[in-house]
C-alpha cells in the first residue's frame, strides 16, 4: 500500500535537505540554488511508533517492523508556474500523483541562501504556490466541463454526477478558494477523488525555521501556525538544516544533539506523524516472538481490509479476528494474560478496526 506525501513549495526553501533527512540518505541533492532538484525522488520512511518497543518487550519479539510512508520531493515551482514558468507543468504531473501536500515554507533569514522573491514571507509563499495550483485546477477542469456538458445532456448519468462535482471545484476555485473548501457529500468522495484535483489533497503546513529556533519557533512560523489554523490543517515548525545534522547522527550523539537544543524528539518524529494523520491511517499491531510488527490501514476500515493489508488473500478468506486494545496487552502483560482476563475479543467481518489493536486473524482456506 503505498501512501504518498509530496513535499512542495518554491525553489530554495529547503525541500531536499527536508527529504533527505526524513529518509536519512543524500538521495536528494540539496544545494544553495533554485531549481536543484528536477526528477521527484521518492523515499520510504519508518513512521516513529513508541508503542511498538513495548510490544516487542513484551512478546519477547527478535525483530520489531515499523509502519511505513513515502514521501516525494518534488521540483520548486514559481509564479507563472501553471503557464509553463519555471519548471511549469512538469512538476504539477508529480503532485497529481500524491494523496497529501506538505507545504514547506522558507521561515529563516540567510543572506546566502537565495530566495526567488528576495525576501522572506512565508504567507506570500505560500500563496503564490497555492495559486498556481489553484490556476491549474482551473484550467483542467474548464476543459473537462466542456466535454461532460455534452455527455450530460444526453442519458449518460456518470457524467452528469460529474458535472456536479466539477462545478462545486469551480465555483470555490472561482472565489479564489482551494478545492478543498467545497463541501462534498460522503458518497460522492469517490468520484471527488477521481477528479485529481492538486487543490483538493489534504494539506499540512511545514515552517523551515533557523537553527536557533528549532524548539520554540519564530516570528515566521507563527504566523504560519495562525494561517494553518484558519482552516483547521496542522503547521509543524522544523529546522530542515538540523534535521538533516541529526540523522547523520547514532542515537546516543543524537540524543545528546537534541537535549542541547532543548528538544525531546527530532522534529521530524512530529512531521512524519502529522503527515500519517493527514492521510487518514492509523495502525494496529501484530505482535509474537518472531516479530513486532506495526500495519497502516484507513481509519475507519472494517477487519478484512486490514487483514488485506498483511496479504491480499486474506481479506477474502477473512474469518474472524482475535482483538486485544493496546492497554490490555500491556497492563496484562500479553496474550497470554489478556485472554485469561477475558479481554481478548472475537470481532467478525464488520467490526471497525481501533488504532493500537492488536490483532490476529484467522482465515479459512
Ligand atoms: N533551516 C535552514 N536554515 C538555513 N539554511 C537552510 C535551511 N534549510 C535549508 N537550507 C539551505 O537552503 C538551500 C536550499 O536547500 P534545498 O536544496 O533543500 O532546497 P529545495 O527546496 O529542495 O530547492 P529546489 O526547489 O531548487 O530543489 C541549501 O543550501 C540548504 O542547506
Ligand atoms: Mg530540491
Amino acid at each position: 500500500m503505498g501512501f504518498k506525501c509530496g513535499i512542495v513549495g518554491l525553489p530554495n526553501v529547503g525541500k531536499s535537505t527536508l527529504f533527505n533527512a526524513l529518509t536519512k540518505t543524500a538521495a536528494a541533492q540539496a544545494a544553495n540554488y533554485p531549481f536543484c532538484t528536477i526528477e521527484p525522488n521518492v523515499g520510504d520512511v519508518a513512521v516513529p511508533e513508541p508503542r511498538l518497543a513495548k510490544l516487542a518487550e513484551i512478546a519477547g519479539s527478535a525483530e520489531v517492523i515499523p509502519a511505513r510512508l513515502q514521501f516525494v520531493d518534488i521540483a520548486g515551482l514559481v509564479k507563472g508556474a501553471s503557464k509553463g514558468e519555471g519548471l511549469g507543468n512538469q512538476f504539477l504531473a508529480n503532485i497529481r500523483e500524491v494523496d497529501a501536500v506538505a507545504y514547506v515554507l522558507r521561515c529563516f533569514e540567510d543572506d546566502d541562501v537565495t530566495h526567488v522573491e528576495g525576501r522572506v514571507d512565508p504567507i506570500s509563499d505560500f500563496e503564490t504556490v497555492e495559486t498556481e495550483l489553484m490556476l491549474a485546477d482551473l484550467e483542467s477542469l474548464e476543459k473537462r466541463r466542456v466535454n461532460l456538458e455534452k455527455k450530460a445532456k444526453g442519458q449518460d448519468k456518470e457524467a452528469k454526477e460529474a458535472l456536479v462535482l466539477v462545478d462545486l471545484a469551480l465555483e470555490q476555485l472561482r472565489e479564489g478558494n482551494p478545492a478543498r473548501a467545497a463541501e462534498v457529500p460522503a458518497d460522492a468522495m469517490k468520484a471527488w477523488r477521481g477528479l485529481q484535483l492538486l487543490t483538493a489533497k489534504p494539506v499540512l503546513f511545514v515552517s523551515n525555521v533557523d537553527e536557533g529556533s528549532a524548539a520554540e519557533g519564530n516570528a515566521y512560523s507563527a504566523k504560519v501556525a495562525e494561517r494553518a489554523k484558519e482552516e483547521n490543517a496542522v503547521a509543524v515548525a522544523i529546522s530542515a538544516k538540523i534535521e538533516s545534522e541529526l540523522a547523520t547522527l547514532d542515537d546516543e550523539e543524537a540524543a545528546e544533539y537534541l537535549s542541547e537544543l532543548g528538544l525531546d524528539e527530532p522534529g521530524l518524529n512530529r512531521l512524519i506523524r502529522a503527515g500519517y494523520d493527514l492521510l487518514g491511517l492509523q495502525t494496529y499491531f501484530t505482535a509474537g516472538p518472531k516479530e513486532a510488527r506495526a500495519w497502516t490501514v484507513r481509519r475507519g476500515a472494517k477487519a478484512p481490509e486490514a487483514a488485506g493489508v498483511i496479504h491480499t488473500d486474506f481479506e477474502k478468506k477473512f474469518i474472524r479476528a482475535e482483538t486485544i486494545s493496546f492497554d490490555d496487552y500491556v497492563a496484562l502483560r500479553g496474550e497470554a494474560g489478556a485472554k485469561e482476563a477475558g479481554k481478548q475479543r472475537i470481532e467478525g467481518k464488520e467490526y471497525e478496526v481501533q488504532d493500537g489493536d492488536v490483532m490476529h486473524f484467522r482465515t479459512g482456506a
